[in-house]
């Protein structure tokens, strides 16, 4: 495809558009990965840099092989770049690959190895990309800080940046996860760009790292002397690359927004995020623009810049963004190919079929239970009979029992587990060793402490109010951040209301924006007409940024993600016996700072010490309950 057609893509007939479509479907293999859709797909803008990014992608290399919306796997993925990269050599522009990390804890494929990430890495790090940092899930654990200094920083060498994470060496010092900064210059335009690369304000990093916060780094000798090193004059653009949300909301790059301008008042400046696993595009300035690119290989984010703009231009003039669908009908339209034969690459295939070798090595197919229904996270209410939060709390936490005899145990329970634990649906079909780790991945052991009726009660819905952004602790370091799936606090629920409004406002517009979700609307008359404008369109991101709502390369019907809270309760109280009655709250050991801090902040001042409740995993728990009952 010549690059021309692409740049004036939004006249595309959609004729052309069918019709490479039909091709698509006709070939050979594509079905099995391909969605049912036929929507069209909306072009990406090229420009002089582009960039392809991923984020938050947490081992699913095998694609989702229950979901066909997002069924390419890594080796598609590695074709797909491959295409992307030819077109943009043909047209002498520039195409950059970047990725803002977590890569561990989330899918079979990273997680059902010992260490982790042990077959999983080597898989993502067959992708040649250009810009690479770290997340907060290589620094839980020692192991996997270890695997990413010793095998995915030697691997992408100079590519590797982190500006603000350290590793403890074998002489006991502290030395970076690569390199601290960037600066190159792109092989086709010869774009001269500074590129520095951070991880958000993150606390519970092993004791071999080190994590310094932005705010801190911006104040370094080392740093201030990189921007004085490298004048404006000298920086046709900076990307600012990093494991942090990009959203207004989210304070460090806005800090680190005022100390970029003060030295580079007019450069462009590009930002890639990451962490809260949304997709999501946001405006810092008419120069500036934020990109994430959601989660889970559910998402490629796309971003071009046209280096040569100049004016006071509106950033619409200078910047494009899209977000790819992860699967072969998107791969194949965007890199121009009609069938699977031209698309498919030989690293791609190779990588393919690594990744098939090693899902049946793990067994992540083996099935060990079957489930009758869907479960969701958030996409409906906690209260609703599909939420996997009240299947666990109604049944499956009570089912724990200790792994050791116990003194002085109690008929009486509370469990609290934090949201953030559950990572994924739990879809109807069979549980298999990978549905174990998608659900929840983490060993995280259970602890006991027990307390009077009156303060055990207490615990949850105080952790339940603490804020999100602004829950904060410094003194005793506890960040109820992380109790909670950050996407709850995305961008999607405020641009959710914002559609909302916008339909009270314009009326005429309603059967234009579809309903949310099938508990989103009681007016059946909306639900009915509303599903004949969107009969065509499959269930997916309708994203709505700071560009608008035409970022996401394939048109959808929307899913709202309804809010959740910190954590979540199972409680089994006896209704008979008095607020001084003991009852036993059990907790995972890793949310144990937040439970003391609740204690604390409540009023509570006797001393308070765990016991080892149980070494089941809720993955474990819910395995045994799937097979024993019919869900
Ligand atoms: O052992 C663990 C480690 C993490 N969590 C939760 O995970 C999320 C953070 O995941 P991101 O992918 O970085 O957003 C956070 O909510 C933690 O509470 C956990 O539950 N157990
Ligand atoms: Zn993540
Ligand atoms: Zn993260």
């Amino acid at each position: 495809m010549q690059l021309n057609s692409i740049w004036t893509s939004n006249k595309t007939p959609v004729i052309a558009t069918l019709i490479i479509t039909l091709l698509v479907f006709s070939t050979r293999n594509i079905g099995k990965k391909t969605p049912d859709s036929l929507g069209s797909i909306r072009d990406l803008k090229w420009s002089s840099i582009n960039f392809l990014h991923t984020t938050d992608t947490h081992g699913w290399y095998g694609g989702h092989t229950n979901q066909k919306l997002y069924g390419a796997d890594w080796g598609d993925f590695i074709s797909f770049t491959e295409n992307m990269r030819s077109i943009a050599n043909s047209q002498n522009v520039d195409l950059l690959l970047v990725d803002t990390g977590d890569r561990h804890d989330g899918n079979g494929l990273t997680d059902a190895t010992v260490p982790n990430g042990i077959e999983a890495l080597p898989i993502f790090a067959k992708q040649d990309y250009d810009l690479v940092t770290i997340g907060n899930h290589e620094l839980y654990l020692y192991e996997n800080s270890k695997q990413e200094f010793d095998f995915i920083v030697q691997e992408y060498g100079n590519n590797y940046i982190s500006s603000n994470v350290e590793y403890k060496n074998n002489d006991g010092d502290f030395e970076p996860f690569g390199k601290k900064y960037k600066y190159f210059t792109t092989p086709n335009q010869k774009a001269r760009i500074l590129s520095f690369a951070f991880l958000f304000d993150f606390t519970r990093n092993n004791e071999g790292t080190k994590v310094t916060p932005l705010e801190d780094v911006i104040k370094e000798k080392w740093f201030l002397e990189t921007l004085k090193k490298h004048p404006g004059q000298d920086v046709d653009l900076i990307v600012v690359f990093g494991h942090i949300p990009i959203a207004h909301t989210w304070k460090e790059l806005l800090v680190l927004h005022q100390v970029l301008r003060e030295y580079y008042p007019e450069t462009k400046i590009q930002y890639f995020g990451g962490h809260s696993h949304i997709r999501d595009f946001t405006i810092f300035d008419s120069n500036l623009t934020g990109l994430q690119s959601g989660r889970y290989c559910e998402s490629v984010g796309w971003v071009s810049i046209d280096l040569s703009a100049t004016g006071d231009l509106s950033p619409q003039k200078i910047f494009a963004r899209s977000y790819i669908d992860f699967n072969l009908n998107s791969f194949l339209h965007h890199s121009g190919q009609s069938s699977i034969e031209e698309f498919e690459t030989e690293a791609g295939n190779n990588v393919t079929r690594t990744i098939n070798l090693v899902r049946n090595k793990l067994h992540l197919n083996d099935v060990l239970g079957h489930v009758n229904r869907n479960y969701y996270v958030d996409y409906v209410p906690l209260d609703h009979p599909q939420n996997l939060f009240k299947l666990l709390a109604d049944q499956v936490l009570p089912t724990l029992q200790p792994t050791q005899a116990l003194k002085n145990q109690s008929d009486e329970r509370i469990f609290i587990i934090n949201t953030g634990s559950i990572r994924y649906d739990l879809y109807k079909g069979p549980y298999t060793i990978d549905t174990r780790y998608i659900v929840s991945p983490f060993e995280n052991e259970w602890a006991r402490i027990t307390l009077p009726k009156s303060i055990a009660i207490r615990i949850g819905p105080f952790l339940n109010k603490a804020g999100y952004i602004l829950s904060q602790d410094k003194d005793n370091e506890i960040d109820n951040r992380r109790l909670l799936p950050l996407h709850q606090y995305s961008q999607r629920l405020k641009q959710e209301q914002q559609l909302r409004a916008k339909l009270e406002e314009e009326p005429e517009k309603k059967f234009q924006y579809p309903a949310f979700s099938p508990f989103f609307s009681q007016d059946a008359e909306f639900q009915n007409e509303a599903s004949i404008t969107r009969q065509k369109l499959s269930k997916g991101y309708v994203t709505h940024d700071d560009f608008g709502d035409d970022g996401d390369d394939t048109p959808h019907k929307p899913v709202i993600n309804f809010p959740i809270t910190n954590v979540v309760e199972s409680k089994q109280l006896d209704i008979e016996t008095g607020e001084h009655a003991l009852v036993d709250v059990i907790y995972y050991k890793f949310i144990e700072g937040n439970i003391l801090w609740a204690l604390k902040h409540i009023g509570y001042d006797e001393k308070v010490e765990s016991e080892l409740y149980s070494t089941t995993y809720l993955n474990q728990l819910l395995e045994v309950f799937v097979q024993q009952n019919e869900i």
